[in-house]
């Protein structure tokens, strides 16, 4: 078993440094945020993700997992240092890397035996030669350092279960014992390996979000032609997935993709391919479908509603996605920034991320506690996070607490029949609209 440090501590770094320590390891993560460091001394989370507490506290409670802010102590004596600091958009699209370029100086002040660095951070194509040429610049000692890309593929919500379920672990080493040195150390996640060199491992990480992000845009746009032709996505979808050749999954239409990672990887990855003066015109048509489709409740609002002024409009689900709290790039945002401009009253409800909510969501929106205070005396009600709350929900509530059961849903949360027998007046993506509780079948 392995001395590890783990730099970082956001979703991959505490996650990748909880499921370490519980397979065996013994874990140090270091985090500049002395609140956030202190809290999970005491055992807490600071994110929201099931089920990782408990492994967190197991791992804690029986030596194998720390916490500190000091990198001098984080590294003392650990083989092996995993880089999971962020690695956020810049204004124009391309990677920020003054957190990575910041802790390759770190190592390099810190280190006093031979190690191995390992990027989990999302990083452009080159970046890890880079970060091994810069911790090589600053090193005060003539230690050995070698370098291994092993992208992280978790998603938010399912964080722990991908740890120990992935589909694969990829490593890219140019040096093989560093790379034999991290296969070794997944060898208890029971994942397959794939080993490649540093570089094809930057790029599958950004091709793999790439290729996601594509297929929702893809289906997106199926489903808004099906809109006019009178087909229905969630069969063609159905139809489509059975083929194994395409795969159900990420064939769910919907208001677009958001979070931390597609649109951010998205757009790093038309930079990284313009540098080569490549014009990566299919992912640059995958980012405006998106954006696009991020506007697509709002515009059939004003289209069904004579106005949206002095409208009051319930928005079920803040969230990017269920079953995480964050809030990054959610398309609650621009939903609710074209909704107030048109004037309506906007009220938001979420089961999880009220608290980043109230940080993030555009000024003028106000906040409920529940699904039903959110839609008491609303005109119009727009589904935006698919939580299972909201899927399991009697839908006599819309007819009962609305001033009208007009419903916009971004999720296609319902069957239309189930839409039409509630009497709602309801428009969905990519399938027939439900007036005065009647399925407008055709065109
Ligand atoms: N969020 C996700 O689901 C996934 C993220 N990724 C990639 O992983 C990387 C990390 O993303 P998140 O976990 O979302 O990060 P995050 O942005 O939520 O957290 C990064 C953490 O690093 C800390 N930090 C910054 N500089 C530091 C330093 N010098 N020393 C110690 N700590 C420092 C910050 O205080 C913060 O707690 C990004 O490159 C992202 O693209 C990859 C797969 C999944
Ligand atoms: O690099 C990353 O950060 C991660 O990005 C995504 O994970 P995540 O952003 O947590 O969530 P997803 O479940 O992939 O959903 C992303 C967005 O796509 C949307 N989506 C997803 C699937 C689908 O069929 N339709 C659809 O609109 C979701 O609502 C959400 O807004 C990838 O799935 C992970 O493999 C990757 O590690």
């Amino acid at each position: 078993m392995k001395k590890i440090a783990v730099v970082g501590t956001g979703y991959v770094g505490l996650v990748t440094g909880v499921a370490l320590s519980e397979v065996g390891h013994e874990v140090t993560c270091i985090d500049i945020d002395e609140a956030k460091v202190a809290r999970m001394q005491r055992g807490e989370s600071p994110i929201y993700e099931p089920g990782l507490d408990d492994v967190m506290k197991r791992n804690i409670d029986a030596g194998r997992l720390h916490f500190t802010t000091n990198h001098n102590e984080g590294f003392t004596g650990k083989e092996v240092i995993y880089i999971a600091v962020g690695t956020p958009e810049r204004e124009d699209g391309t990677a920020d890397l003054q957190y990575v370029d910041q802790v390759a100086v770190d190592i390099a002040s810190h280190v006093k035996q031979d190690v191995v660095v390992v990027t989990k951070s999302t990083v452009p194509v080159g970046t890890n030669d880079y970060i091994l040429r810069t911790i090589k610049e600053h090193l005060t000692n003539g230690v050995a350092v070698s370098i291994v890309s092993n992208p992280e593929f978790l998603r938010e919500g399912n964080a722990v279960y991908d740890a120990f379920n992935g589909d694969r672990i990829v490593v890219g080493a140019d040096d093989k014992w560093a790379g034999d040195m991290i296969e070794e150390i997944n060898k208890p996640f029971n994942i397959p390996v794939y080993r490649t060199d540093v570089r094809s491992a930057e790029m599958i990480k950004y091709a793999s979000n790439a290729f996601l992000a594509t297929k929702i845009s893809f289906i997106n746009e199926i489903a808004n032609i099906c809109e006019k032709l009178g087909a229905n996505i969630e069969d063609v979808s159905a139809g489509m997935g059975m083929d194994g050749r395409i795969g159900h999954q990420f064939l769910r239409a919907g208001i677009g993709y958001g979070g931390s990672c597609f649109p951010k990887d998205t757009k790093a990855l038309t930079q990284i391919a313009s540098y080569v003066d490549h014009n990566f015109e299919l992912l640059n048509s995958v980012i405006r479908v998106n954006n696009y489709q991020h506007h697509i409740l709002p515009e059939k609002a004003k289209k069904v509603m004579d106005t949206l002024k002095g409208k009051r409009v319930a928005l079920l689900g803040l969230a990017f996605k269920p079953n995480t709290d964050d809030m990054r790039e959610s398309p609650a945002i621009t939903m609710s920034e074209e909704l107030l401009l048109a004037g309506a009253e906007v009220v938001g409800y979420d089961p999880i991320a009220m608290d980043n909510a109230r940080k993030t969501m555009p000024e003028g929106v106000s906040y409920v506690g529940s699904v039903e205070e959110a839609l008491t005396g609303a005109d119009a009600a727009f589904l935006v996070t698919d939580w299972d709350e909201f899927k399991a929900l009697d839908l006599s509530v819309f007819r009962e607490k609305m001033a009208q059961p007009l419903v916009f849903d971004g999720r296609n949360c319902y069957g239309l029949d189930q839409a039409a027998e509630a009497g709602l007046d309801y428009y969905s993506i990519g399938r027939a609209p439900v007036v005065k509780g009647k399925v407008e079948v055709g065109m």
